[in-house]
């Protein structure tokens, strides 16, 4: 039985004897349902609709522009109410998760036809932003992360998260003040929280960005999370991993497993592996660095163009998000890297155009194992599911002495024996989109169903035949068989021959020319054919399960050959780019140094190139030894920010395990790129743009060691002159003198070029530029030397502002040289400050250090305490 949307107000009235200010049967079934989802929209099914009842429904009515109406009556109100068509569900909750609510989804589970009451009603499913696993409310190039915080004791908090659709629980323990670090680099979707913690760590995981939810504090139990890790990947230990004694860790994912189960219904089958993340395992990449070199968002929050759009050239949607995840998480130990790159040397030789041409049009195995570990996988993504099988049998090359790293992935990439023999026995090549229309399961697969399809299309046949055989039988010539939607089958016989009707012909009906019989042949045939379609659908419904039953032994070697698809795919996307755009391979050396022939910025190369603008100027760039810190000056628009970026961004090519755009690159250890580049008043948190710059950097100075990469883009300028050059001095030699990080150094404070003069491990470089005539050309060539002028005024004339104005400048700017010719101070900005006079301790302080409270009685303490007021009142 359906419903159409006015007829749920007749279920609502009907069901309800509402009488005393009472509830409907069914407004209780609906309380009881909602009690257990009190923070989640719950989509109660009723009929052809989803319905949202009073404050959800407010809320949907607003998130949705959906109409909010008032129906039918209830505990003596009207019941305010929302709905959605069934068939839309889709599109709506897909607005609904980018809005960051979660949704629970209640279906009818009962028999409506023989229901006394409201039907029984059920919640499937969960929908919530952190563990989507439908293909269409997904991103292709994008895992939707879960992740659980754990405050824990000693300022220790503990992580786990997992994709629901990937099969791995990442690990890991940081310590407080690195939270919000750790959590930008994971980017999850949805952050669950212990809903004790203190107010003040409740703030700060709500001002991250990504929805959160509160769990109840039981939930994070580190025996608890120990036990169900043990489960979830049965074993039993998790020595292996080395992730035994990580228990706030252990809590964490407690409350992940339980809260990925509750939304999914069910347990996660292909969830069967586990990775611990160690600080001090990844180079450095804070949010500020990934937002500076525009990675995998530009400045404006656009996709494109990134360095991460710049390279994907992936076949699957499986590809690209490990692109991803290989750019934002690249190694300090360089063995993965340098596997990637020997492999990719191997595709370079001509085995990377047949294999890009072999995993065209592969479907997205990762994401559809998952769905078939947790049976919500569609019949048409089996249907491509098979294909790729098919097509993965035919990608393993025939040359053998592939290097280690692609043999492993040839060897994964052998295709589950009879998988793709099973897919293709169970379902037709072009099946219905939902089971629940039927039309999926393949002729030959099942007897039952073939005679339910059989009946359907061959009534016609079979009414002919037993026509003409009661015909022979009783000699009846004008005998018919018929049917109506009345009285079904039945077999007519005109008045004048119905003497000769045989025994086990039954009466159905009387007319006034003709009798109407049925026989049991003929009942047995109307009971078959009546209910076939329903049956059929039934049988079809029933062999599906039972084909995803088969599917789950399948699961761990479908995951391991999307693994190994998603690399092979990622390695022969680089070993395209790299060939495409002229890359070299980098090579890794023990000695400190970042020594880059010929580089490049990969985007800004493009960007020229499709612009036809004209060449890249290629630049060559030396740190390490003698030379630690360029100080790098030059006109705006010089190239300044682009050479910088593209040392950065060739450092993290390299670092992944990406050739790279410069004619060579050697490269020693790397723990961090830390970047400080320009900045937007960040206005939603009350910044200004110089306390934002004096944060970042004094992150980076916290932060960098002589094995960071360090980006200082003008430093200061957000202040007055003086103070931004003080600043920018004294923080120029703090890097060089105590951090000793590879530093670049962009500024427009020309009084920073005498720096290299006194600091021995600095020297100057510029952006080359000329003046013809009150014009200037930029020729974007980074040379030694400090710049021998500013060029502000040429630039600003080029930009096109007024000649009056520019004019006024020319003059105002000769004045100002002359006054400061004149009145210089001679100033050390770079002399080392007199030591900080350390005050003296004060009576109490120094009577405080004799006190060890763990030797003190109760009563001692409280004569020491006697003591120290009077001393602090003395
Ligand atoms: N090496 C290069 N070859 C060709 N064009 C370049 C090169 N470097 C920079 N450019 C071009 O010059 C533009 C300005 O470069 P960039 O932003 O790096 O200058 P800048 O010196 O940092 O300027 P500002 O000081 O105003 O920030 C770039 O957008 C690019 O189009």
């Amino acid at each position: 039985m359906n419903l159409s949307h006015s007829d749920t107000v007749a279920e609502i009235a009907d069901t309800a004897p509402a009488a005393g200010g009472k509830h409907t049967p069914m407004m209780v079934q609906y309380f009881g349902l909602k009690a257990d989802y009190p923070d989640t929209l719950l989509l109660y099914r009723m009929g052809d609709f989803y319905e949202l009842f009073y404050a959800d429904a407010e809320k949907a009515a607003r998130l949705l522009d959906i109409t909010l109406t008032r129906r039918g009556q209830s505990a003596g109100e009207p019941v305010v109410m929302a709905g959605v068509p069934f068939h839309s569900l889709e599109g709506y909750l897909a607005k609904l998760i980018k809005l960051g609510e979660s949704v629970a989804i209640c279906e009818q589970v009962g028999d409506v036809a023989t229901a006394k009451g409201p039907v029984e009603r059920k919640v499937v499913r969960v929908v919530t932003p952190g563990t989507l696993t439908d293909t269409e409310l997904l991103s292709d190039k994008t895992e939707s992360i879960l992740l659980a915080v754990h405050q824990g004791l000693r300022n220790s908090c503990g992580l786990a998260w997992l994709s629901v659709t990937q099969g791995v629980i990442h690990l890991a323990h940081c310590p407080a003040d690195e939270l919000e670090a750790w959590i930008a680099r994971i980017a999850p979707s949805e952050l669950l929280y212990n809903v004790e913690v203190t107010a003040a760590f409740e703030q700060r995981l709500k001002t991250q960005r990504c929805a959160v939810s509160a769990r109840p504090a039981w939930q994070f139990d580190a025996a608890l999370g120990a036990r169900r890790l043990l489960a979830q990947l049965q074993v039993a230990s998790l020595a292996s991993w080395n992730a035994e004694a990580l228990p706030e860790a252990h809590a964490a994912a407690s409350a992940l497993l339980g809260y990925a189960e509750h939304t999914q219904g069910r347990t996660l089958p292909h969830v069967h592996s586990l990775q611990v993340v160690r600080s001090g395992e990844l180079i450095e990449l804070p949010q500020t660095t990934r937002r500076n070199l525009e990675l995998t968002q530009t400045l404006r929050g656009e996709d494109s163009p990134t360095l991460f759009s710049l390279l994907d050239t992936c076949s699957t949607g499986m590809g690209s998000r490990a692109l991803k995840s290989w750019l934002l998480s690249p190694r300090r130990e360089r063995s993965q890297a340098q596997a990637r790159l020997d492999a990719i040397t191997v595709l370079r030789g001509g085995l990377q155009q047949s294999l890009r041409a072999g995993l065209k049009g592969c479907s997205d195995v990762e994401r559809i194992t998952a769905r078939i570990a947790l049976r919500q996988v569609r019949p048409r993504e089996l249907v491509a599911l098979c294909q790729t099988l098919q097509k993965t049998e035919r990608l393993t090359p025939d040359q053998h002495g592939l290097e280690a790293y692609l043999t492993t992935i040839f060897e994964d990439l052998q295709a589950p024996p009879d998988c793709a023999a099973l897919l293709g026995r169970y379902l037709l090549e072009e099946p219905a989109a939902l089971i629940r229309d039927g039309g999926v399961i393949n002729h030959g697969c099942d007897a039952d169903l073939d005679e339910l399809r059989g009946i359907q299309t061959n009534c016609d046949g079979f009414l002919l035949d037993l026509e003409s055989r009661e015909r022979a039988r009783t000699g009846i010539a004008n005998l018919r068989v018929q049917f109506n939607k009345v009285h079904g089958f039945y077999i007519e016989v005109t008045q004048g021959q119905a003497a000769k009707v045989p025994d086990d012909y039954r009466r159905r009906q009387t007319l006034k020319n003709a009798e109407r019989y049925i026989t049991p042949e003929l009942k047995a045939f109307e009971d078959k054919a009546l209910s076939a379609q329903e049956r059929a659908l039934a049988r079809e419904k029933w062999l599906y399960e039972q084909l995803l039953d088969e599917l789950q032994h399948f699961v761990p070697a479908l995951s391991r050959l999307a693994r190994a698809l998603a690399s092979l795919d990622v390695l022969c996307a680089l070993a395209e780019r790299s060939l495409t755009l002229n890359w070299a391979a980098p090579v890794f050396v023990k000695e400190p140094c970042i020594s880059i022939r010929e580089g490049r910025h990969p985007v800004v190369e493009a960007r020229l190139d499709e612009t036809s603008g004209g060449a890249f100027i290629a630049n060559d760039c030396d740190l390490g030894g003698k030379s630690r810190m360029q100080i790098i000056t030059g006109p705006n628009m010089g190239g300044k920010s682009t050479y910088m970026r593209q040392v950065a961004l060739i450092v993290l090519l390299a670092s992944m395990g990406s050739y790279v755009p410069a004619a060579s690159c050697r490269l020693g250890p790397i723990d961090a790129i830390l970047t400080r580049i320009g900045a937007a008043d960040d206005v939603a948190n009350a910044q200004s743009t110089f306390m934002l710059e004096m944060l970042e950097a004094a992150q980076i100075l916290h932060a960098a060691t002589p094995h960071s990469l360090v980006l200082m883009d003008e430093i200061g300028r957000g202040t007055s002159t003086f103070d931004g050059l003080a600043l920018a001095g004294g923080i120029a030699a703090h890097l060089h003198n105590k951090t000793q990080a590879f530093t670049l150094f962009a500024t427009h404070y020309f009084e920073l070029t005498e720096f290299p003069a006194r600091h021995h491990a600095a020297v100057n470089v510029h952006v080359s530029a000329v003046e013809s005539g009150a014009d200037i050309v930029f020729l974007h060539h980074i040379e030694p030397g400090p710049a021998s002028k500013s060029y502000g005024i040429a630039v600003a004339k080029l930009a096109g502002v007024p000649a009056g104005v520019v004019h006024h400048a020319r003059h105002a700017l000769a004045a100002l040289e002359t006054q400061q010719d004149a009145t210089r101070a001679q100033v050390d900005l770079f002399a080392a400050p007199p030591e900080q006079p350390s005050p003296e301790a004060s009576a109490v302080e120094k009577a405080l250090v004799g006190i060890n409270p763990d030797l003190l009685s109760p009563r001692e303490a409280l004569d020491a305490l006697y003591q120290l007021k009077k001393l602090a009142a003395g």
